[in-house]
């Protein structure tokens, strides 16, 4: 049954050695850690973050102590305070906390190099689970191409080699390894949508469409492809319209390339995500605006975009505040 982990680890290239594994502790990346310490001996790192949530984290890191000096791999680990702030999401918090503890733990720290590829152990469950959390809110292309094999985040290269592989073939091949790892509480608490699909949704598909994994597989493939075209059509749209856009070149292009140029621009320039709700609001707005006078400011995202001259511009405060401070 852990054939697919084998095959994924032996197609796994990783842009860079050393290479770091993002360590949990838990069967997943215990899996990876070991058989990428096995492939490149002398050249893994396990990077550990403390994430100081439950009572359980030091016994998370114990455990990760444990395992890495079974294994014969250097762990560094990192403690981070991964509170969300009202309104946010415990899981997004914790996933942010995350990556910008790995971005400081790739530092050189005068006993070791920097390092610039880590691994982490998400798997084919994962990617589904990951896809369909995104249709539950609604999510647009970005969302619907879940987790990519490869990304650069932080300036570090992200690598997840285990994507195409289900959950059970990892434990499978790390039962054979006799290596212990930590089952985490939270992974049962109910309160978590993702838990909720896990239990509920994924035996209720296996039933439905025995071949859902490989499916659905393509179905993200196919998001992905299409997202990485929208992005280059922005672009160049962008490329047109100018940054902050000019509202006459925009109006030329079709509605859903405004809002796609748009979107684009808010996130790349702002880290602003409108929703759907503000964007039509906004594209309303853009189609309306025919004389000199007419004027837009709208909240978008936790800001506001409004008509400057001829471009259309976005703020994180209202100017008037802004000017009053
Ligand atoms: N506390 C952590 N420290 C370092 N990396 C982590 C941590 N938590 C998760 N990761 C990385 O992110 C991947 C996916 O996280 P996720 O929360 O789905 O996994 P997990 O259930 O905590 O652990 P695992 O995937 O190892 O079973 C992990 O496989 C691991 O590579």
């Amino acid at each position: 049954m852990s054939e697919a982990f084998e095959r994924a680890m032996a197609a796994f290239e990783p842009a860079c050695l050393p290479l770091a594994v993002g360590f949990s502790g838990g069967a997943d990346s215990t899996a990876l850690l070991a058989a990428c310490a096995a492939r490149w001996p002398g050249q893994v790192i396990a990077f550990h973050v403390h994430h100081g949530l439950q009572a359980a984290a030091d016994d998370f890191e114990r455990q990760c102590a444990q395992v890495c000096e079974r294994l014969g791999v250097p762990l560094v680990t990192h403690r981070v305070d991964a509170r969300h702030a009202p309104g946010d999401s415990p899981e997004d918090a914790a996933r942010r906390a995350r990556y910008d503890a790995y971005a400081a733990m790739a530092q050189a720290d005068g006993a070791r190099p920097a390092v610039s590829s880590i691994a982490l152990g998400h798997h084919a469950d994962d990617q589904i689970e990951t896809l369909l959390l995104a249709l539950s809110r609604g999510a647009g292309m970005p969302g619907l191409a879940a987790m990519p094999a490869h990304a650069v985040r932080n300036g570090l290269n992200v690598h997840r080699p285990l994507l195409a592989v289900p959950a059970a073939d990892i434990r499978d091949w790390l039962a054979q390894q006799q290596l212990p790892w930590i089952e985490d509480p939270s992974n049962a608490d109910a309160r978590y949508t993702r838990n909720r699909i896990r239990a509920v949704l994924l035996p209720a598909l296996a039933d439905a469409f025995p071949q859902f994994r490989a499916t659905f597989a393509r179905s993200i493939g196919h998001a992905a492809q299409a997202q990485q075209l929208l992005g280059e059509l922005a672009a160049q749209d962008l490329a047109v319209v100018g940054e902050p856009p000019q509202i006459r070149p925009l109006q030329a292009l079709s509605r859903a390339r405004q809002a796609n140029v748009l979107r684009q621009w808010l996130m790349q320039a702002h880290g602003c995500a409108p929703s759907a709700a503000q964007l039509d609001q906004l594209l309303d707005q853009v189609r309306a605006c025919t004389t000199r006078g007419h004027r837009i400011r709208l909240k978008v995202g936790a800001g506001f975009a409004e008509r400057r001259g001829e471009r259309l511009h976005w703020y994180n405060a209202p100017p008037s505040l802004k000017t009053l401070l």
